[in-house]
């Protein structure tokens, strides 16, 4: 294993400690976290409820601020995790799509090390699903393939994939929208059947109300897992399990109800949660989509943490964040308003060192 040395950031003075850190120990690297930049050229708005200002202009100048702060880490992160939404569904509106994801794209351009985009509802409310996957927010490039287990090789019917930014510590970025209507040639065969899920949860006339529904969770902004992407899930964490490894997943839409509002879960949560409680080697789960953020360890040990969304945060404060990993948890030092949080593993599970 490498032993490189990682230098941990100052904490911010201003906002609480979750309890002193590993300052004993070096970490053994670290990764960034940043989610639902929405950037759009228009002058601030509102959430659909009108309780949070959503600053669509501002929000590229923290994207370029967190760059620079990774940029000019003593010890930079391995990675930076890019939970999607990166720019607006408003870009569509004033066709704009293109130009707006064309001013984040070379905001991330500066950036010194590999980032890591996963699509959320407001990628499809501008692009098609085929037109994705051709973009530059397209990274399965940099995915890691296990040699000789053909099985953990992700299906092109879904964008997800696994990669190793340092030994025996696996991400997994999945599809949230594998299921879904958002992105989806209305004409196929695939549309027809999200539609079918949808509108056997939802009678409501607008689908992405959640009024009187038993499982709020299935509106049109959501999506899901298909059982293809669940199975393949299951074989990469299978093989984790099997060597010793750590995993970090990363997902647009949260799966835990404990640390999400439920309007904001994937449709079939508890399908995806059912495969990660069946493994030992999940350490945490990384999603954006709320804007508020939320935080919960679940019953099998596993840390969900719904990260601040950088749209609805004011231009004096910051939303992003920096994950140190140690052999025993990892740390996640937030800026502005993305809080601190230590994330033990297992007990009895540390990394071997
Ligand atoms: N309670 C609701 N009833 C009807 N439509 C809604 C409701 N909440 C959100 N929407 C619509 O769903 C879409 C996504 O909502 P929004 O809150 O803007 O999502 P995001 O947080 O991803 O930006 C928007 O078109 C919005 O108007």
């Amino acid at each position: 294993m490498r032993t490189e040395k990682v230098r941990v950031e100052a904490m911010d003075d201003a906002k609480p400690s979750p309890g002193p850190p590993s300052e004993t120990s070096e970490p053994l690297f670290s990764f960034g976290v940043i989610a639902d930049v929405q950037y759009a050229d228009l002058e601030d708005g509102y959430n659909f409820q009108g309780s949070r200002r959503r600053h669509y202009r501002h929000s590229l100048v923290h994207l370029r601020g967190a760059i620079e702060h990774w940029n000019a880490a003593g010890s930079p992160p391995r990675c930076v995790l890019q939970l999607g939404d990166v720019i607006d569904g408003y870009n569509a509106q004033h066709d704009a799509s293109e130009e707006a994801l064309g001013l984040v794209l070379d905001a991330f351009q500066t950036l010194s090390v590999p980032v890591h985009h996963a699509w959320g509802n407001h990628e499809f409310y501008n692009f098609s699903r085929d037109y994705l996957t051709r973009s530059k927010l397209n990274t399965k490039f940099l995915e890691d393939r296990i040699v000789r287990h053909p099985e953990t090789v992700p299906s092109e019917n879904y964008y997800a994939y696994h990669f190793v930014p340092f030994p025996q510590f696996r991400f997994i970025l999945l599809d949230a929208y594998d299921l879904s209507v958002l992105g989806v040639d209305e004409s196929s065969a695939k549309y027809q059947q999200c539609l079918e899920i949808l509108k056997a949860h939802n009678p409501n006339a607008e689908l992405n109300s959640p009024e009187g529904l038993v499982e709020p969770q299935y509106v049109q902004f959501n999506g899901g897992f298909s059982q293809e992407q669940l199975n393949w899930l299951n074989e990469v964490l299978t093989f984790s399990d099997t060597n010793q490894e750590k995993v970090v997943i990363v997902s647009h839409v949260p799966i835990y109800p404990e640390a999400s509002d439920s309007v904001c879960l994937a449709w079939n949560y508890r399908d995806a949660l059912a495969v990660i409680w069946s493994h030992e080697c999940v350490v945490c789960f990384f999603a954006g989509h709320t804007h508020d953020g939320g935080y919960s360890e679940d019953p099998c040990g596993v840390h969900h943490i719904n990260l601040e969304g950088v749209i609805e945060t004011a231009p004096d404060s910051q939303a992003f964040g920096t994950v140190y990993v140690y052999p025993d948890k990892m740390l996640l030092k937030g800026r502005g308003r993305v809080p601190d949080r230590t994330m033990n593993y297992k007990a009895g599970n540390a990394f071997p060192v």
